[in-house]
């Protein structure tokens, strides 16, 4: 089942249940025996799906569910249900610790491994991409001899990324060296090695992989896998992870027909968190991996779960583009009383501007992730210095953050606006919806 169809099934597994008259054990298993097949056909570990039934099964409470047998309490039923599925497949995407993670202007080896075809050498040059476009120094050193090294060489200069390679050479330890050699000489910031995927048999794959581990002591892993494999990721993930230190996982393919229940597997099999999908073999088809909006849209939940800085950062645009904020605010609730103070228009848009200000000054994953865990009290420094604001109104800007991001989690199936997609009137209206729902 590909992973489009997947969040449909499960819906529709969750709509029968909202269905029912009452909510007994018999509905609850008739749902998550539904969840379950999608789930397999999906291609997630059996053991995983098994475990997420019966933990969830372990906190249903059916004296509860009897008790609300009213369609008010069916809804609210079946949104806690779905709010336990969501929380059993987010479990089963964190393995509990970050990957290691490099560090801008301090030299780091990054070993990427996986099978032929995986996708191994295409990511190479999207990941190394990501970083440049960011400002690092990323360079490339391919460790295959063969259709690799052309494809790698030709990739890296496509992108003006310095490449390091070897035709003549057979011997993958010396060309790795050599070229790990000559990038930290050359200060890189992010020395990128591309392994071969190619072996007659496993065995001799795993060795040399394990060799150029040893000659490199590279500071991450990562494992890179073919999103559409199928049931076959858990072992294979594993595979990998007992020759070298897998350190985190970039699953491939995700466009089209791929399947999501592999990226699931192969967290569980190398206890490594996924750190970017790969969406097409274009250089800039690569994301990074946000484990609840993935398992939001997998369960067919929306974007509900998605409000990002950006977001936010996006409709003050808007709002200041339509002038009056006295007008707009009418219609506002969702806007705390701090960007309207004493109905001053002045004040308003001036708090707005600093807002954004501030926002200039955030880095591309602190606008896109939906947790505000990267911003600890030295980033709110850097913030505040970076943009010329005071610390409190950083904090003040982040406060409100939260705020507007709680509101959104509450509004289940809204879409929230792309850029431009939606103008600050009908997202003033909607909060306004929101306000007599909370
Ligand atoms: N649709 C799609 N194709 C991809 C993606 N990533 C890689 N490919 C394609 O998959 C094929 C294999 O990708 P490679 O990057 O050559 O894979 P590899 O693991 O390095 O394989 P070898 O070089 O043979 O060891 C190529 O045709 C890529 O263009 C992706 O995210 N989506």
């Amino acid at each position: 089942m590909v992973l489009a169809q997947l969040g449909g099934s499960i819906s529709h597994a969750l709509q029968q249940m909202s269905n029912a008259t009452i909510i007994d054990e018999k509905v609850l298993s008739d749902c998550l025996n539904e969840i379950s097949r999608a789930l397999l056909q999906a291609d997630v570990q059996y053991k995983m799906v098994h475990d997420m039934q019966s933990n969830i099964k372990r906190i249903v409470n059916f004296d509860d569910l009897a008790a609300g047998h009213n369609k008010l309490g069916i809804i609210q039923q079946v949104d806690f249900i779905q709010q336990a599925i969501f929380n059993e497949l987010c479990k089963m995407l964190d393995p509990g610790k970050p990957s290691f993670t490099p560090k801008k202007g301090k030299t780091s080896v990054i070993m990427f491994v996986g099978l032929q075809g995986s996708g191994k050498t295409t990511t190479c040059t999207q990941y190394a991409y990501y970083h440049q476009r960011k400002g690092w120094k990323p360079a490339l050193v391919c460790v295959d001899t063969f259709r690799a090294f052309c494809q790698l060489k030709q990739n890296a200069t496509k992108a003006k990324i310095p490449f390091y390679g070897r035709y003549t050479e057979s011997d993958p330890v010396k060309i790795v060296a050599e070229g790990v050699e000559r990038f930290k000489k050359e200060n890189c910031d992010l020395i990128i090695v591309d392994t071969s995927g190619r072996h007659k048999q496993e065995a001799a794959l795993f060795e040399e992989m394990r060799q150029v581990s040893e000659a490199t002591k590279p500071d991450l892993v990562i494992f890179v896998m073919d999103g559409s494999i199928g049931q076959a990721a858990f072992d294979q993930a594993q595979a990998f992870k007992q020759s070298v230190a897998v350190g985190a996982v970039i699953v491939t393919k995700m466009d089209g027909h791929a399947k999501g229940g592999g990226a699931l597997s192969a967290v569980a099999a190398t206890k490594s968190p996924v750190i970017f999908i790969g969406t097409g073999e274009h250089m800039d088809e690569f994301e990074v991996f946000d484990v609840k909006p993935f398992v939001s849209h997998l369960l067919g939940m929306g974007d509900w779960f998605g409000f990002t800085p950006r977001h936010m950062y996006e409709q003050f645009q808007n709002i200041l583009k339509m002038g009056c904020i006295d007008q707009v605010r009418s219609m506002l609730p969702g806007f705390s009383a701090k960007l309207r103070p004493n109905d001053h228009e002045k004040e308003s848009q001036a708090k707005i501007k600093r807002y954004i200000t501030m926002m200039d000054s955030m880095t591309d994953a602190e606008l896109d992730s939906t947790s505000t865990k990267l911003i600890n009290e030295a980033r709110i420094r850097q913030i505040a210095w970076a943009s010329g604001q005071h610390v409190r109104d950083v904090m003040d800007m982040f406060e409100e953050y939260e705020r507007l991001a709680n509101i959104w989690s509450k509004m289940k199936g809204l879409k929230i606006p792309k850029k431009g997609e939606m103008s600050a009137l009908n997202w003033a209206s909607s909060s306004l919806n929101l306000a007599y729902t909370t």
